[in-house]
């Protein structure tokens, strides 16, 4: 070689090292962002040096030495853009370097924790288990046999729904949320007759059996302290919600298609049905998604229509963000639609969404959970369902439409706000559903609209004795509302005071369990679900 191509060969080298010195540093100092860029400029330049060295001076151990250096380049990029979020790319630089060294231990650590928190779980563990095959392995055994062992615990919970929160709910929700997989029961999503799509049951389904445990795009929490700074707290985690899911989407393409699919709330019945393939993480390629434009208007319509409140009626959170306000995203979740008559609740731990039956559904019935309180009459249903943006179109609200202009409904519901006594209030109701040749589950809806009276009424001593038998059994009320609107806290509360007063006989033990069962799902165990059932006794002060 002439010695003035050795000098033209020996700059780009000084500058190489210098790049992938700084490139280092950066990464070593958590810069991440500068670290991506110094590191892209490295990449470029050892590309073009490795194309002129296979070109121009073939020279094997040269072009080694520097696919050797872009392996590491790429793989060091990837840890920084997987730090980012940014897992489409990171998952391509991973690619990349495998592409030239299928082995390379960095790039698979990295792949592999990838994978993981896009909760592919068995493509993960293909890369910790090759990982393990290279000797700089034995350095990191502690770490890659337990990346091993989640891989193969999440896997097998999301292919059997086996979740247990039982020891951590006993242990006080102390220590870090459970390690929890996404997971698809069965359900799947079908045309409704709500509106637009909505979840159904494949088969028939027991009460608290799990139905999917769906991890968020995006949560945003925070403590809402005084009412002044209420309003100005929930506007700014509102906007942060905003630009993290935004951000979300513009980083991955999958997760960009996912949301697309949501609805804006307009035109329901256009909607088309998506493939619960797609929702499966483990079957989709993230880099073959479509590029589908979400603008702003119809992200925040989107946003608008499908986000959920954690602490609302039908949801129950479990742990350390029990405390804070939180507002999600959670995509599968986002295709269950209201119903007055719901059969399914939430639980949230984490940035996690566990939906379970509240109640035996059969196969075919559409799973729903409550938007807003159902334990409530028709037209203050009606209130709440317009502020959502919807006519509530459910069996139950359908069933009682025919009542509204009733007389004697009008003049129960009147006596009520004006203060008469809830006993005589539930006789009358009681007594016109006789007549009115009310049976099953409706009588359940109508009990369900007077909720706070019968709850007004079970609790208390004087009006039990003084109305007796003329009361329906407090156990016969709390099957045919549980029947209709699904297990609830306040709905269990009333049998366990009723028990309380007496001794609680097996048979009572029993409803109640089910009922928890229906409000907290298989996931938590029985002496679990006692210590839940016993504090939400505490917890509630009304009905
Ligand atoms: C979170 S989305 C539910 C899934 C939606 N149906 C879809 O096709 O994507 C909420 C929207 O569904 C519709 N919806 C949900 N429950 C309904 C109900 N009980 N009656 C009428 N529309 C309902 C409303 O348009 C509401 O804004």
């Amino acid at each position: 070689m002439r010695e003035e191509d050795q000098q033209q060969l020996s700059s780009p080298e000084k500058l190489m090292q210098e790049l992938r010195l700084k490139a280092n540093e950066l990464l070593l100092r958590e810069e991440w962002q500068e670290s991506v860029q110094v590191y892209t400029q490295f990449i470029d330049l050892c590309q073009e040096q490795s194309s002129n060295t296979n070109q121009h001076y073939p020279n094997t151990d040269q072009i080694n030495k520097l696919q050797k250096s872009l392996c590491l380049a790429l793989s060091n990029r990837a840890e920084a853009r997987s730090r980012l979020k940014d897992f489409t790319e990171a998952l391509e630089d991973c690619d990349q370097a495998l592409k030239i060294d299928s082995t390379h231990f960095k790039a698979l650590l990295c792949k592999g924790k990838i994978l993981l928190c896009l909760n592919r779980y068995s493509m993960a563990l293909d890369c910790f288990k090759t990982a393990l095959l290279d000797p700089q392995a034995n350095g990191n055994l502690e770490t890659l046999n337990g990346y091993v062992e989640k891989c193969k615990k999440l896997e097998f919970q999301s292919r059997t729904g086996a979740f247990d929160l039982s020891d951590w709910v006993l242990n006080g929700f102390r220590g870090s949320f459970p390690e929890l997989a996404e997971y698809i029961g069965p359900v799947e999503i079908k045309q409704s007759q709500l509106s637009g799509r909505g979840l159904f049951a494949a088969k028939n389904i027991d009460a608290g059996t799990l139905l999917l445990v769906n991890k968020a795009i995006a949560t945003e929490r925070g403590i809402l302290s005084s009412e002044d700074s209420n309003e100005n707290a929930q506007l700014m985690m509102w906007k942060n919600f905003i630009d993290e899911i935004v951000e979300s989407t513009k980083k991955c393409r999958r997760i960009q298609h996912l949301v697309s699919t949501l609805s804006t709330g307009e035109e329901e019945e256009n909607l088309g049905v998506p493939e619960m393939s797609l929702f499966r993480q483990e079957a989709e390629e993230i880099s073959s998604k479509s590029n589908e434009e979400l603008d702003m208007v119809r992200m925040m319509s989107i946003l608008d229509v499908n986000s959920l409140v954690e602490d609302s009626v039908s949801a129950s959170v479990l742990g350390k963000n029990k405390d804070y306000y939180g507002v999600g995203l959670w995509v599968l979740a986002s295709f269950i639609n209201h119903s007055c008559h719901p059969n399914a609740r939430r639980l949230h731990v984490g940035d996690y969404v566990l939906v379970h039956a509240s109640r035996d559904v059969k196969a075919g019935e559409e799973i729903t959970f409550a938007y807003f309180d159902v334990l409530l009459p028709m037209e203050k249903r009606r209130e709440m369902s317009n502020t959502w943006g919807f006519h509530c179109h459910c069996k139950r609200c359908k069933f009682e439409e025919q009542f509204c202009s009733k007389q004697e409904m009008k003049e129960i519901e009147m006596g009520i706000e004006r203060g008469l006594e809830v006993g005589g209030a539930i006789f009358r109701l009681e007594e016109g559903m006789k007549r009115w040749m009310v049976r099953g589950k409706e009588k359940g809806y109508l009990r369900a609209s007077f909720w706070p009276s019968y709850c007004e009424a079970y609790g208390s001593e004087k009006l039990v004795k003084r109305w007796g038998r003329r009361l329906p059994a407090v156990d016969v009320v709390v099957d045919s509302v549980a029947e209709a609107t699904g297990s609830d806290e306040r709905v269990v509360k009333v049998l366990l005071m009723g028990g309380l007063r007496r001794t609680a006989n097996v048979v009572e033990m029993e409803r109640v369990m089910k009922l928890g069962r229906g409000i907290y799902g298989k996931v938590v165990k029985k002496q679990a679900m006692k210590s839940l059932l016993q504090h939400e006794v505490h917890e509630l002060s009304g009905c």
